[in-house]
């Protein structure tokens, strides 16, 4: 596994401009159980890193950064000690045990694309970010890493986090925040967020298939079904419509077309 053949030639001699990345974020709902504490769906996971890899090796994605979310690892966590995106803790033994279990969770979704040949490398947002205004301020995430081990071949891999917040202490950061910061700022091509469900749906349960505005759905939008300090749907298609790039939220079964540059699911422009 090596990032040689993605990256720079590494001979100093000037590469072609590079093409805008891809941005993906596999939902902690789809690769972990989500109401059993700290396990992962391994047969899920390892759909979802077979997608990623066939879809490097194949060229239909050239550069790639993933996102996971917390699942059981880190909402499990987060909510024990109440901290969630709005509410902060000072207490560094809770700070742990949510950036801990984000790592566990890491550390398997890395093995897993080792596994297939892809080259990934963790970004750990709580080292990185912060919200220097408090919970109601704009998050800062530094992406001189992120994008420079895409420059040189590396899938960095990031996920949701504690967050560093002033007034607060540490909040969390949810992988839904940091899909839309790395999308804007590495001015991605496009944007693809699995989660369990097969889109965002109507209040029938119908996949809506487009969305351009919160107020055409807000209705239908509600939280997680399971243990979710950050928000869940709702909060998924608010962030992901102030977004340049267009975004699809879709299911398990839509992530191999999404990679092949289709749009599955909801599309959110
Ligand atoms: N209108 C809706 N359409 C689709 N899902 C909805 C809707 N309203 C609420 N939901 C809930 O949102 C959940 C998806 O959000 P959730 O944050 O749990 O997923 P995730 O991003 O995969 O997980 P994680 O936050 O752990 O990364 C669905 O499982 C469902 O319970
Ligand atoms: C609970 C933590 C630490 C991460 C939340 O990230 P998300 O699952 O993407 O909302």
């Amino acid at each position: 596994m090596t990032a040689d053949d993605r990256g720079s030639d590494g001979d100093g001699s000037s590469a072609p401009a590079a093409d805008p990345p891809v941005v993906l974020k596999l939902g902690g709902s789809v690769i972990t159980e989500k109401d059993r504490p700290e396990t992962v769906d391994d047969a899920a996971l390892a759909a979802a890193t077979d997608a990623v890899a066939a879809a490097l090796d194949h060229g239909s994605v050239d550069r790639l950064v993933v996102v996971h979310g917390g699942g059981s690892f880190g909402h499990h966590h987060a909510s024990e000690h109440g901290v969630s995106t709005t509410e902060g803790t000072h207490d560094a033994d809770a700070v742990m045990d949510v950036h801990d279990a984000m790592v566990r969770l890491n550390r398997a979704v890395l093995s897993s694309l080792h596994d297939r040949g892809v080259p990934a490398v963790p970004v750990h947002p709580l080292s990185l970010s912060a919200r220097p205004e408090g919970t109601g301020g704009d998050l800062d995430l530094p992406l001189s890493s992120t994008a420079t081990l895409l420059g040189e071949g590396f899938v960095p891999v990031l996920h949701g986090d504690g967050v560093a917040t002033a007034g607060e202490g540490v909040t969390v950061v949810s992988g839904d925040e940091l899909v839309v910061e790395l999308a804007a700022g590495l001015e991605a091509d496009r944007v693809g967020v699995c989660s369990t469900v097969p889109g965002v749906l109507d209040a029938e349960g119908s996949v809506i298939p487009s969305i351009d505005s919160l107020e055409s759905v807000a209705e239908a939008l509600g939280a997680s079904d399971a243990t979710d300090v950050s928000g869940g749907m709702a909060a998924k298609v608010e962030e992901l419509l102030a977004l340049d790039a267009p975004a699809s939220v879709f299911g398990p079964d839509g992530l191999e077309a999404f990679l092949r540059g289709d749009a599955p699911g909801t599309r959110i422009d």
